[in-house]
């Protein structure tokens, strides 16, 4: 555990009405405090769960597209706002680590081949080829199998996109491993029932225009997904429904 607390500075907001901070949560917001390795973030779309990981991995200095702080392409992020109104508690302070990002995830492919070229790294800690020579999933995977070790920090954006339900159990396994070595901490934004089962972690919600610690079964993505599976017909019949 390295980064304890994110403060959200009001004094330094320079239009509350606009975005980023006119998101209802970050409006709500005063501080976070992470007490587990593990912390991930969930809630309903466009809560607001990217931009606070984005402002936070633009503080700690990553690329705001994506990458660790050596990395450096453009993919017109926009957390700097959010990044100068963020204060950031460490114990200690690290600045080792990545910003995982599904969405940017093709730049920062191409981005590697670029460097790659250059410095003939032969993709070491990438799976030994051009993420673009592999799956979307096998990529992924690769990435966080062999580029994550060491002492770090890792924020991850929909880490779940591209993996299938039993290669989201092998990043678990990952994540588990990494655990273990008890020098690892990570922040992930997620939609994936299965990722946020990993136990004993914090789970913070962005639902309901704020940001609250809760419990993995008061999530909706677990009881809509326990209760689709256990009662799938009669919620399809719900759901098309003719209107009368
Ligand atoms: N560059 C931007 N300019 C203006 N509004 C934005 C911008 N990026 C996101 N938003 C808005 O901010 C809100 C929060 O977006 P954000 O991407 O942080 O949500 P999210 O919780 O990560 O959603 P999802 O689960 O769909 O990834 C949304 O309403 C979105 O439309």
């Amino acid at each position: 555990m390295f980064l304890k607390k994110v403060t959200l500075l009001r004094d330094r907001i320079p239009a509350a009405d606009q975005y980023p901070f006119s998101i209802p949560a970050i409006q709500a917001l005063d501080s976070l405090h992470f007490k587990k390795p593990i912390c991930f973030f969930v809630g309903e779309n466009g809560t607001g769960k990217s931009t606070l990981l984005e402002g936070i991995a633009a503080n700690i200095g990553f690329n705001p597209g994506g990458g660790s702080r050596s990395n450096s392409f453009d993919v017109g992020a926009s957390s700097t706002q959010l990044e100068e109104c963020l204060r950031l508690s460490w114990l200690p302070k690290i600045s080792n680590g990545f910003f995982f990002r599904a969405e940017t995830f093709y730049h920062f492919a191409s981005y590697l081949d670029k460097i790659e070229r250059n410095d003939g790294n032969n993709f070491r800690d990438y799976g030994g080829k051009s993420l673009h020579e592999q799956s979307h999933g096998e990529s992924f995977l690769n990435l966080f199998s062999n580029r994550f070790h060491g002492k770090a920090i890792y924020l991850l954006d929909e880490p779940e996109a591209a993996l299938s339900p039993a290669r989201q159990l092998t990043f678990l396994r990952v994540i588990h491993d990494l655990v273990k070595q008890k020098n690892v901490q990570m922040i992930i934004a997620t939609h994936s029932p299965i990722l946020l089962g990993y136990p004993n972690a914090q789970i913070y919600s962005f639902d309901d225009n704020e940001i609250k610690e809760v419990s993995y079964e008061m999530t909706d993505h677990y009881t809509i997904t326990k209760y689709f599976l256990q009662h799938r017909e009669k919620m399809l019949d719900e759901l098309f429904k003719e209107d009368e």
